[in-house]
């Protein structure tokens, strides 16, 4: 990826130069931040309205494999996949910070490459980057980012207010970055075998795209702000639509019924699924990695969204008892189990 580019040993900057080097781009514009980079801790100002913070840890290895992802990629990813966590309580994203652990084998313009993707997605979704660490890494790369955000007080949606008989919607598309890396890993297994051969991507660009660049769901919360819907519950659609679905029902004490034939997905999805003989609504379910966001509303809010193309209805929330079912599309009633991925299987 980087290995045939210039190489500058990051040693000949210094842990200071490095962060000045990688910083000066970055222009504070959020009325809430108030000092940024350069002290010994940024200062914000919630102006009256609740703070939200959201940490996720992204280890080379584990949740990235640098042979097919590019650095500026995985800087916009792991942006994205934070401020997911902040527009799942219906807030706004204002600020990150960024923390970095690099291996020798990183050269400066691989910094350089995320720090690239750091910026379009700041740059794209308004968001200040106020801070972080950097240091030194035995092994691989590790990147934490924290992402923090502002809702009033009455605005913020918990995983626990599903009532019975609220809706069960979802944005977007499922299942389509699960389908991506699948891709993509077959393309590296093809490589190692064989490095003359070029990967063919050709026509998975939608897929590709979802696995390489997600792009959190800012828009659907402007627009729930727009129709004037406040959830009862959300989530964001990380480790897969069963998993997110258990968390809802569990945290609200409420149960869940959804349908297998009204689960949004993708044609490119569904046949490129197929055509790795995997069941497309397997990958919905428990594939993760979309972002997405899972909510709960009330019905007569229904009347305010039905005609969005963006949200799908997927199923409504009963009573405890009932448990986590969906409905198949012959009409069979299956439990939902929490098959989403987890680190730990690995
Ligand atoms: N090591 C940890 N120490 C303290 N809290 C943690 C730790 N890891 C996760 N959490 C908290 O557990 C909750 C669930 O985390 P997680 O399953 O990672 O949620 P998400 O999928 O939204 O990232 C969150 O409140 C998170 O802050
Ligand atoms: C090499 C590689 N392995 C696995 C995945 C798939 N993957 C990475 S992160 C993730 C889900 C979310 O990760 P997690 O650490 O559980 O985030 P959180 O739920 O805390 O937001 C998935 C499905 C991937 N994209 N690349
Ligand atoms: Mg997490």
């Amino acid at each position: 990826m980087f290995e045939n580019k210039e190489r500058t040993d990051i040693n000949e900057l210094g842990e200071f130069g490095l962060i000045k080097h990688l910083t000066t781009n970055f222009k504070i514009r959020n009325e809430f931040s108030v000092k940024g980079v350069g002290d010994d801790a940024a200062v914000l100002d919630s102006k009256g309205k609740q703070t939200l913070i959201s940490t996720d840890l992204l280890l080379e290895g584990i949740h990235f494999d640098l042979a097919y992802v590019p650095l500026m990629h995985l800087g916009y990813k792991a942006v994205q996949v934070n401020l997911s966590d902040i527009y799942a309580m219906n807030g706004k994203a204002s600020q990150i910070t960024v923390s970095l652990g690099l291996s020798s084998k990183f050269p400066l313009e691989a910094v350089e490459e995320i720090y690239k993707g750091i910026e379009l997605a700041c740059n794209k979704y308004n968001i200040d980057l106020i801070g972080g660490d950097t240091s030194a890494s035995k092994q691989g790369l590790v990147i934490s980012i924290t992402s923090i955000g502002y809702a009033d007080a009455d605005k913020v949606t918990y995983r626990n207010g599903a009532n019975e008989h609220d809706l069960l919607c979802v944005s977007g598309d499922l299942g389509g970055a699960y389908v991506g890396l699948q891709i993509l890993e077959r393309e590296k297994l093809i490589y190692l075998e064989n490095p003359q051969i070029q990967p063919d991507l050709e026509g998975k660009d939608y897929i590709i795209e979802r696995q390489l660049k997600p792009e959190a769901r800012m828009d659907i919360v402007a627009l729930l702000e727009e129709m004037d819907i406040k959830p009862t519950s959300m989530i964001d659609v990380s480790d897969g639509l069963a998993s997110e679905i258990l968390h809802l029902a569990t945290e609200s004490d409420k149960g869940i019924t959804i349908y297998e034939g009204k689960i949004p997905l993708d044609p490119m999805t569904y046949e490129t699924a197929r055509e790795f003989g995997l069941d497309p609504t397997v990958c919905a379910l428990s594939g993760g990695e979309d972002y997405e966001l899972l909510f709960t509303i009330s019905q007569d809010d229904y009347k305010k969204l039905k005609h969005d193309v963006d949200i799908t209805v997927i199923g409504h929330v009963t009573d405890k008892n009932s448990g986590c079912k969906m409905v198949s599309k012959s009409n069979n009633v299956h439990e939902l189990k929490a098959q989403g991925w987890n680190a730990f299987n690995k």
